[in-house]
């Protein structure tokens, strides 16, 4: 491409405290409080993520394949489609907004909610889609007026360093930086005091960001992995779940925190399913993967064993697929059919481009191992009739979910996306970028004139009758009974079908219109008599 690549280097350890420092005193000098200032910071770093471009695609080929339409679509495209969406709505989303469900004696202080920035906030990358889980969250903290150090993942080397570069180029440097490195700078990181961490990566790097948080209370958001189930029933389309399912696992060499990790298909269109994976392999690749552009690559080496190690453990049947190269770091994508729902494969959330299909007997049982595989997965994969994609999502729980697709929820970019359970907690994306990274604070403005009205909070109480002055504004009365019914007003009585069923809420209606004619004819003989003017 003819580019050149900035040095991945890390940040020096004695640095990074002098400069989280620095960025803490931004904060307070209140300068990232302005919304204009973050509108202007964030478009901005829109540009300079157009001006480096070329860079981007270059750096995500070289650390992970990335084809030209996963690396626009995914990356450059997705991070400035979000600074676009974020910057139309910042204005908005920032002005104060008046409380709901305030009784009318509260109203006088006009109770409302501010979106405060939280301070300075620390945002934690993964490798696998490098700008978009790097940028992604740092724009929704830069949005909420905080200060953001990024520590971008240094098993994407060249994204890393031209994350910092565009960073350089557009921030202001005195409130967002970048630090770069692994283990040991990620420890001096942690012994900082945050306002927020927000951190994207595994189960195990998760535990040691919520240790670290704990001592000072500091809120973690955590966007984890999972063993993500998909379920094909014999009523699904059989093509369409193959290769939308194709799809989810081929994207960026299966690399993908929320494509699934197995699927459960019933054992009485099993063979249909392979054989439509088959077909949509040559579809989708019909040179083979390693000879095309838009299949991606194993991150390194380590990444590379560990697949292969799971696909080496399994006792199931490779189908399709299975060829490797190390020298490379290409797996191709490979479909196994395999029996045991302890198997190698479904055991850990592969992180590659592996296709474990295991033959079901029925839904039950698919549900079955689907929650035993993993309780709270970060998505759930549904194909079939809509009452079977209902009871699928009614029975399991997920982060996120696509029915009759593979995916889909998390590729809509202003969808609040995250986890539940131990697949991740938090969530951010469109407007919950926003609200993930300020705090809603509630505040109450108490006007001097009404002193003498609200004297009756002020001790002494007992021998008063403040109490009793007080509750009847105050408390409210229960509408259910002792057995936890709903107890209806006369009115709602009158006017609803109320208890008792829809005979006995018929006798209460006819009794309504019985009343209504009889006060009409009576007021009709007093106008005819002449006690009453006649009625217009
Ligand atoms: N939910 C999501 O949005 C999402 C997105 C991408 C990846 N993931 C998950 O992340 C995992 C793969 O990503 P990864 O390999 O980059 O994750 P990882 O946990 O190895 O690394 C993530 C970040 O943590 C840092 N880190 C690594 N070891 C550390 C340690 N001992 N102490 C402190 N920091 C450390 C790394 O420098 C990196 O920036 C998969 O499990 C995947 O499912 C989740
Ligand atoms: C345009 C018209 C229509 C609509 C068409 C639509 C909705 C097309 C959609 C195409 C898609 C979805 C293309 C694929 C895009 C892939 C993307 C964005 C991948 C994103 C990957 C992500 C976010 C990965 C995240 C990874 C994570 C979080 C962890 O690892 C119609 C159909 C309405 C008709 C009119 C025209």
């Amino acid at each position: 491409m003819g580019v050149q690549l900035p040095p991945f280097e890390s940040t020096p350890i004695e640095n990074i405290s002098s400069t989280v420092d620095g960025l803490r005193q931004t904060f307070w000098s209140s300068k990232t409080r302005d919304v204009q200032f973050r509108i202007k910071q964030l478009r901005k770093l829109y540009w300079a993520i157009e001006d480096n471009k070329d860079l981007i695609l270059e750096a995500c080929k070289k650390d992970l394949g990335k084809g030209f339409f996963e690396a626009m679509i995914a990356e450059v495209a997705w991070v400035q489609n979000d600074i676009i969406f974020m910057t139309d709505n910042l204005e908005k989303w920032c002005k104060d907004e008046s409380a709901p469900d305030i009784g009318l004696a509260n109203k006088f202080m006009r109770p409302k909610i501010r979106k405060d920035p939280l301070g300075i906030v620390l945002v934690v990358g993964a490798f696998n889609f490098p700008i978009q889980l790097s940028f992604g969250p740092m724009i929704g903290a830069i949005s909420g007026g905080n200060t953001v150090v990024l520590k971008p993942s240094e098993n994407s080397p060249n994204s890393a360093a031209v994350m910092q570069k565009i960073m350089k180029e557009s921030l202001d440097p005195d409130c967002y930086t970048c630090i770069q490195g692994s283990i040991p700078e990620m420890k001096v990181l942690l012994e900082e005091k945050w306002d927020k961490i927000f951190f994207t990566g595994s189960a195990n790097v998760g535990k040691i960001i919520t240790k670290a948080a704990a001592p000072n209370l500091t809120p973690v958001v955590l966007e984890l992995g999972g063993r993500n189930p998909a379920i094909v029933t014999r009523k699904a389309d059989m093509r369409l779940a193959a290769r939308r399912l194709l799809w989810a696992k081929t994207m960026n060499a299966g690399q993908v925190c929320i494509s699934q990790n197995y699927t459960l298909v019933d054992k009485e269109v099993l063979d249909s399913f392979v054989n439509e994976l088959k077909a949509g392999l040559k579809e989708f690749f019909p040179n083979g993967p390693k000879a095309s552009e838009d299949y991606g690559r194993m991150v390194n080496l380590g990444a590379f064993n560990r697949v292969k190690k799971m696909l080496d453990g399994t006792t199931g049947k490779i189908v399709a697929g299975g060829t490797m190269d190390a020298d490379d770091l290409f797996i191709e994508p490979t479909v196994v059919v395999i029996t045991d729902p302890e198997d190698s494969l479904m055991r850990d959330e592969s992180f590659g481009p592996l296709l474990p299909v295991m033959g079901v007997d029925n839904l039950d049982q698919a549900i079955h191992i689907a929650n035993q595989t993993h309780r709270t997965p970060l998505g759930v994969y549904a194909f079939g009739s809509k009452a079977e994609t209902d009871k699928i999502l009614a029975s399991t729980t997920s982060g996120g979910a696509s029915i009759n697709d593979g995916m889909f929820h998390g590729t809509v970019g202003t969808l609040a996306f995250g986890g539940v359970g131990d697949s991740g907690s938090g969530s951010y994306r469109g407007k919950a970028s926003f609200d993930c990274f300020v705090h809603h604070r509630s505040i109450t403005h108490t006007p001097s004139w009404m002193d003498s009205l609200l004297a009756a909070r002020y001790p002494p109480f007992a021998g008063t009758n403040k109490y009793e002055k007080l509750s009847g504004m105050l408390l409210k009365k229960p509408n259910f009974d002792r057995a936890g019914n709903t107890k209806l007003g006369w009115i709602s009585w009158l006017f609803t079908l109320g208890t008792g069923g829809l005979f006995r809420g018929a006798l209460r209606a006819s009794l309504l219109v019985g009343v209504a004619v009889a006060l009409r004819l009576l007021m009709d003989r007093r106008t005819m008599n002449g006690i009453l003017p006649p009625v217009e």
